[in-house]
């Protein structure tokens, strides 16, 4: 064979890295270098001895064909796209089998003979043991996508080629085929290939996916996607299952969530598989409804080896008495309740408990980041409860000045102390006789009111101040706090036995940043701001990608803060993502800002922070707790920390008095 000059350099780098030679090889990929040596070590091919290809029989070639012939029949249509797409760039297109042979092909007509010669064709072995390093058969020794860019070839007649290869999976996970597209010329730099590996990698999953549809289309298949909107389009998972939950098989990305699991619940047994409802944190029955319980049919889960959200639907098997529906059971709607969220796992599941719990006489802790909702929650479990029609009060533990909160709780009869007034006050706890007592902060409740409080839930007796005997009450109590109730205990500021009593039921509401309905919750606040004002401003998809896009520390009420904001401050007929706070709008350029306020984290550690922001806002606490996306109690508890006093006040204790007797309050609807 006569050989170019290019052939006889690649064969010479070929023998020096079969000499050891490996200075100068650096320029070659590892996972070529690796073949190369895997040719000669290995295989013992002779980089100085091209060889020709090897062409199969007929009657071997349909041997091949034969196993992978539903593969095939199913893959076409992948393949006539893919060619349709790569023809006019000069590619062709082969799918070998396992062992490298191709038992598919597409090519110009026109060029079969050079085709022919250079091994793109039917029936030709393009295993690495025989053909060398080459797209095909590295693909298949290193289970991964690959390109073979010229030289990078083993053989020297194969230097002119370019290949890219991706393999095919079956629902085991064993590679039975690999898709590659190739062509007899190309540019010199392998840059010029950088689109082919995607491409080709793509089709191979699509090729996959679409066998694993065929293979298992007598089967339920759960099909899901990070992304809601991609779940029937081109949903990433594929997982095949019984109608008990148990998993029969998946596709890469089904299996690897399977991996995951295992790897943090290793099983006593190797063969053992979790159940779909163990991967996903839910029942079987919340899988099985899937197509009756959303609109869309598709649900939000959490997959619980990663906290992660994932969107799932329910691919039914064919034919019509395959598999057995499920009856769809319907529950009650709870509307105080049900409005609360939309699709979210962990709301989900919130909901589910807080309708049972709505009309039992079990005290429940609200527990969440500040401005989660909690109080919002309480105010919806009174009203869907058979309290309703009785009074819900509010009180701010946090916010109320130590020196009132008893009196203000408690009540106290005339002359009980100087200061008060002079009829005296009927308590907090008594106000709420016959409906829902909430105590919002109940961390920050002083310790000696705290023994006062647990007398009071276990005796269902109240004694205000001056007074000699206690009054019967009747009353659910509902706390909610945001801090680590157990670490409280354990450094003895908040008592155990109290806690107890308080956390018959504990509802943990998500941070806004983790909840998969976030859609719904920009949607109804929106909406509601928007009848609030009466006003007709549209709400642009920039400014929701941007919103959906941002973490929110300050949860709801932050979201609801530059909602309004933006509502406020928007000249036009719509909000569009420069219409938003700053903070919100994410790396979008963005026009100077009206109001310039130091990021929130500052604000939260540094009382200079908060003192210049006081002092901008002319010591307006509701201005300070909008622009820092926290509540006025918040705020105030901040102040007191850095002993920050309002110049109109003369101390700390006369500011929390006069400010502060604002924040507990009958009707918490007025919380902004
Ligand atoms: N599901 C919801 N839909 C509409 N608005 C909501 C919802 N949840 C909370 N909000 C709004 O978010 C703000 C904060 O809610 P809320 O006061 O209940 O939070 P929180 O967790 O009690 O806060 P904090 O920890 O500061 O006491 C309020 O303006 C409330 O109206």
């Amino acid at each position: 064979m006569q050989l170019r000059n290019e052939q006889r350099q690649h064969i010479h780098t070929l023998t020096r890295l079969a000499e050891d030679q490996m200075s100068g090889l650096d320029t070659y990929r590892d996972v070529i270098r690796r073949s190369w040596e895997r040719c000669m070590g290995e295989y013992h091919l002779d980089p100085t001895r091209p060889r020709s290809v090897r062409v199969l029989t007929q009657q071997a070639l349909k041997e091949h064909r034969e196993p992978v012939d539903e593969l095939l029949h199913v893959a076409r249509a992948g393949v006539d796209q893919l060619f349709a797409q790569v023809a006019p760039l000069g590619y062709v297109l082969l799918l070998a089998d396992q062992r490298g042979i191709t038992v598919d092909f597409r090519g110009q007509r026109d060029q079969e003979a050079d085709l022919r010669r250079a091994g793109l064709h039917l029936g030709l072995d393009w295993g690495e043991r025989h053909a060398g390093t080459c797209a095909v058969g590295t693909c298949l020794h290193e289970a991964r996508a690959i390109t073979c860019h010229q030289n990078e070839h083993f053989d020297a007649t194969h230097i002119d080629l370019t290949c890219t290869a991706a393999a095919i999976t079956d629902p085991q996970g064993n590679v039975i085929a690999v898709l590659d597209i190739s062509a007899l010329r190309s540019p010199r730099a392998s840059e010029s290939q950088n689109f082919c590996l995607p491409m080709v990698s793509l089709y191979a999953r699509m090729i996959e996916d679409a066998y694993f549809l065929h293979r298992y289309r007598d089967s339920l298949i759960l099909r899901f996607d990070t992304t809601r909107a991609f779940v029937h389009l081109n949903g990433k998972g594929l997982i095949a299952i019984e109608e008990d939950g148990s998993i029969i098989a998946a596709n890469g990305e089904g299996r690897g969530l399977i991996e995951a699991h295992l790897q943090r619940w290793p099983p006593w047994s190797v063969d053992l598989l979790p159940n779909a409802n163990q991967l996903f944190d839910c029942e079987v029955s919340d899988l099985l409804s899937i197509p009756y319980s959303s609109e869309d049919q598709i649900r939000a889960f959490r997959v619980r080896a990663s906290e992660a959200i994932c969107f799932i639907t329910v691919m039914e098997p064919r034919g019509p008495r395959a598999y057995q529906r499920p009856t769809p059971s319907t529950p009650t709607p709870v509307p105080a309740l049900d409005r609360l969220a939309s699709d979210d796992p962990a709301m989900h599941r919130l909901i589910k408990l807080a309708r049972r719990l709505r009309n039992e006489m079990v005290n429940v802790l609200i527990t969440g980041e500040t401005g989660t909702g909690k109080e919002v929650l309480a105010r919806a479990l009174h009203d869907s409860g058979s309290r309703a029609e009785g009074p819900f009060v509010a009180v701010n533990c946090a916010a109320i000045p130590e020196s009132l909160i008893e009196s203000e709780l408690f009540g106290y009869l005339p002359g009980a102390f100087t200061g008060g007034r002079s009829k005296g006050m009927r308590g907090l706890i008594q106000q709420a006789d016959g409906g829902t007592l909430f105590l919002d902060e109940i961390g920050d409740m002083p310790l000696t009111l705290q023994t006062r409080l647990l007398r009071v839930l276990a005796e269902s007796e109240v004694m205000p101040l001056g007074a000699e005997k206690a009054v019967r009450v009747d009353i659910r109590v509902i706390t909610a706090t945001h801090r680590d109730m157990h670490e409280l205990i354990a450094h003895g500021q908040f008592r155990e036995d109290l806690y107890y009593r308080l956390n018959g039921a504990q509802l943990r509401l998500p941070a806004l940043r983790e909840r998969a309905d976030k859609h719904f919750i920009i949607r109804s606040i929106y909406g509601s701001l928007v009848a609030e004002r009466q006003c007709d401003v549209r709400l642009r998809a920039d400014a929701m990608s941007a919103l959906l896009a941002y973490a929110w520390p300050g949860n709801i009420r932050q979201l609801k803060n530059a909602l309004r904001f933006a509502l406020a401050t928007t000249e036009g007929e719509e909000i569009t993502v420069h219409d938003l706070p700053e903070e919100c709008r994410g790396r979008v350029a963005s026009t100077p800002q009206v109001i310039e306020s130091p990021p929130q984290s500052d604000v939260c550690e540094s009382g200079q922070a908060l003192h210049t922001l006081l002092q901008e806002t002319g010591w307006n606490i509701s201005d300070v707790a909008r622009r820092l996306g926290v509540s006025r109690p918040t705020v105030y508890r901040r102040m007191r920390r850095h002993a920050l006093v309002s110049p109109n006040r003369r101390s700390i204790d006369e500011m929390t008095d006069m400010e502060e007797s604002d924040k507990y309050h009958l009707d918490p609807r007025s919380k902004a």
